[in-house]
């Protein structure tokens, strides 16, 4: 895969991501977490390229969002989503969805999140998601007891490949091999030659020892499984929870990693253990051992009126003989006794079988006293039960590695489909949540604009529970009147937030939606206040790039339609505001029939309708959010703008109330102020 290919990935970013394990895996799947493993990518960066390589696939121009305001929402509609989300891994995952223009990307996510849609978000799924996390794979595993040898340069370089984990050591002959076998527990060489050379210590020659690093070094698939046992296990609770279904058999991996303890040592072996124990054991045996002889011995001694002729006493003394020579003649019985009660405490204590014989002679048959241990022996103890301790880790090592090792592909996909259903779940609980129905897309040939049924938005400053369902369609172009506070802007961002979802290939917050494929999404939002006159000519600039770029290639195609690239949906929150409202309203007027001209869609918020209408060389449309009435000093507002009715405003509808109030020559007043709005 030629990485620079994609969006974005220029030489130096391509040769970060070429550090990782599999970047044409990391890429195709958008695994945002994995990209962002490579060295100086950061997550924000990794979602990007991600982005980036989805585009390339589907062919898509990209630049769907083009303004501010409509990235913003993008956020607002994503955060939404992440929001519900349990694992950071999901979270990053979902970034990869963005608004396209390419339907055949959009196709893609609507599969997806009608399958997701099904799923049912199942509180005790998503506890056991909570611990759940993307494998590592333990890059820094080092054996040092074992080496791998060769008289080969070739296979020299092919084992370092394959097995990073041990050194390899270049040998000529016996005799360095040999010296090898002096520096490593074990060594492995790599050549049939070889084979019959007579070499101290354990050195094994396997010429096919690079095809099964598993039993080289058991220690990569037993750290593998260490490392992510607590998110395998939290993966396994997933499938079966959610009864997902997966190729791997649940129960033994459980009981294989029940096996294992955190730094990948094996565990419940009880023969492992009882030889691990003695060794930890040995020194405070030993002793336990000696005081129990002396403690014996001692008492033996007290009780023993010793009588010895003169003349034994006077050899004895002759022969420089010391007081053990009179322990052996008086208390040899007693001494038997007490150093069999030490060997047997030792021997029990430390629980020993093979290595009985050698533990029985820690202690001497000639009676001294104190009874000591013979260091020697106690060594040799040591290093017997060492080696057979590690001889037995090593054995069970290699088993458990060897089920393990064919359990790892299983595993990683139990691990995936545990992440992938947070993703799923999330946009369920997203659809549940808001209400939500997947939205109809026509192309190039079919309706234009948009047609909303009973959409609420989840953005408002109100509880979901309290937003009123909105109604709202538009094809062409048109000026959205309605009183203050009416929910003008608020109908701007349903529409902007649905069309957003809707070219991510999501569910919408509607009953029913109908949206045309398009190429780009301008919102501009309210501008806050009057603009200096460089603020208003770069913001007239912008207006005019836009009215001349759509539409441009509206009969070009050979069935006259406006191609799929061309078509923009306009939404503008009160323009007016950025200079005066008599040029304002003229201003609008034209920019308005500028993009009716080039069959665009655009949905002016204003205060101006009037004017604006005035100022226009041809009919536009105006929608009103009305006021059905003032109750209590509120307004009572019908949500759904009605088409082609210009809403009366806050003040007009203030005017009507007093004009319909209070005696004859008020009312009057009033009347004549009402006709000035009427006009
Ligand atoms: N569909 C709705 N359901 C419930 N409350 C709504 C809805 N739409 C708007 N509102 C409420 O009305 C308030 C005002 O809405 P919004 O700002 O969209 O009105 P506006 O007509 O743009 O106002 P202005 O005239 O100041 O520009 C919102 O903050 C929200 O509390």
């Amino acid at each position: 895969m030629d990485l620079e290919a994609i969006p974005g990935v220029g030489a130096k970013t391509a040769e970060r991501l070429a550090e990782l394990d599999d970047p044409e895996r990391a890429l195709r799947e958008g695994d945002v977490a994995a990209i962002a493993r490579a060295p100086g990518i950061s997550e924000g960066r990794a979602a990007r390229i991600a982005r980036g390589a989805i585009r390339r696939d589907h062919d898509d121009p990209g630049g769907f969002l083009g303004t501010d305001r409509a990235n913003e929402l993008y956020r607002e509609a994503l955060a939404l989503l992440q929001e519900r989300t349990v694992t950071d891994y999901a979270a990053r995952r979902l970034e990869t969805i963005y608004p396209s223009a390419t339907a055949s990307r959009i196709e893609e996510v609507r599969e997806f999140a009608t399958a997701a849609m099904d799923r049912d978000p199942d509180p005790a799924v998503r506890d056991a998601l909570a611990d759940v996390e993307p494998l590592d794979a333990p890059g820094d595993v080092r054996i040092r007891d074992r080496c791998l040898a060769t008289g080969d340069a070739e296979t020299y370089a092919r084992a370092q490949e394959a097995i990073p984990e041990v050194s390899v050591e270049l040998v000529d002959d016996a005799r360095t091999l040999s010296e090898l076998a002096r520096g490593y527990a074990t060594v492995i060489a790599l050549d049939e030659n070889f084979t019959g050379v007579e070499v101290d210590g354990d050195v094994r020659v396997e010429p096919d020892a690079l095809e099964n690093p598993a039993e080289v070094v058991p220690e990569r698939v037993l750290t593998f499984f260490a490392r992510n046992r607590d998110s395998l296990r939290a993966a396994a609770e997933v499938a079966r929870r959610a009864g997902i279904d997966v190729d791997c058999d649940l129960d033994e991996l459980a009981d294989a990693l029940a096996q294992l303890d955190d730094d990948g040592q094996v565990r419940g072996d009880e023969e492992l253990d009882r030889l691990t124990t003695a060794v930890d054991d040995l020194d405070a045996a030993v002793s336990t051992a000696e005081s129990v002889a002396n403690d014996r011995l001692r008492e033996a001694i007290e009780e023993r009126d010793v009588t010895i002729e003169g003349a034994d006493l006077l050899t004895l003394v002759e022969r420089g003989a010391g007081v053990d020579s009179l322990l052996g003649r008086e208390l040899a019985d007693e001494y038997a006794e007490a150093v069999a009660a030490a060997r047997d405490h030792l021997v029990d204590a430390l629980q020993l079988r093979d290595t009985e014989s050698i533990a029985r002679q820690t202690f001497p048959d000639e009676p001294t006293f104190p009874v000591e241990r013979d260091e020697s022996v106690v060594s040799r103890l040591r290093e017997e039960l060492t080696a057979a301790r590690d001889r037995r880790a090593t054995r069970r090592k290699r088993e458990l590695a060897g089920e393990l090792a064919d359990a790892r592909p299983a595993a990683e996909e139990l691990v995936d489909a545990a992440l992938d259903l947070d993703v799923e779940l999330a946009v369920a609980r997203f659809a549940r949540d808001f209400d939500c129905t997947m939205p109809t897309l026509t192309n190039a040939d079919g309706e234009r604009g948009f047609e909303i049924e009973g959409g609420r938005s989840p953005l408002l400053d109100v509880p979901f529970e309290a937003v009123e369902p909105v109604d709202y369609g538009v094809d062409g172009v048109t000026l959205l009147s309605g009183v203050n506070s009416g929910g003008k802007t608020s109908t701007l961002d349903l529409v902007a937030l649905i069309v957003v979802l809707a070219h991510m290939g999501l569910p919408v917050p509607a009953q029913a939606a109908r949206v045309e494929r398009l190429a780009e999404l301008h919102y501009h939002a309210k501008t806050q206040g009057t603009l200096d006159a460089g603020a208003f000519e770069s913001t007239l600039r912008e207006f005019g790039g836009l009215v001349t770029g759509v539409g441009d290639e509206r009969g070009n195609g050979d069935d006259g339609e406006t191609p799929a690239s061309a078509r923009k949906l306009v939404l503008v929150d009160e323009l007016e505001s950025i200079t005066e409202p008599g040029a304002s309203a003229k201003i609008m007027a034209g920019i308005l029939e500028a993009l009716d001209e080039r069959g665009a869609t655009a949905v002016f918020v204003s205060h101006l309708a009037r004017e604006i209408r005035a100022a226009a060389d041809s009919d536009v449309q105006v929608d009103g959010i009305q006021a059905v009435g003032l109750e209590d000093g509120e307004l009572r507002v019908n949500r759904s703008p009605v088409k082609g009715e210009l809403a009366r405003s806050t003040p007009e509808l203030i005017v009507e109330k007093l004009a319909e109030d209070g005696d004859e020559r008020s009312k009057a007043f009033y009347r004549r102020l009402l006709a000035k709005f009427e006009e």
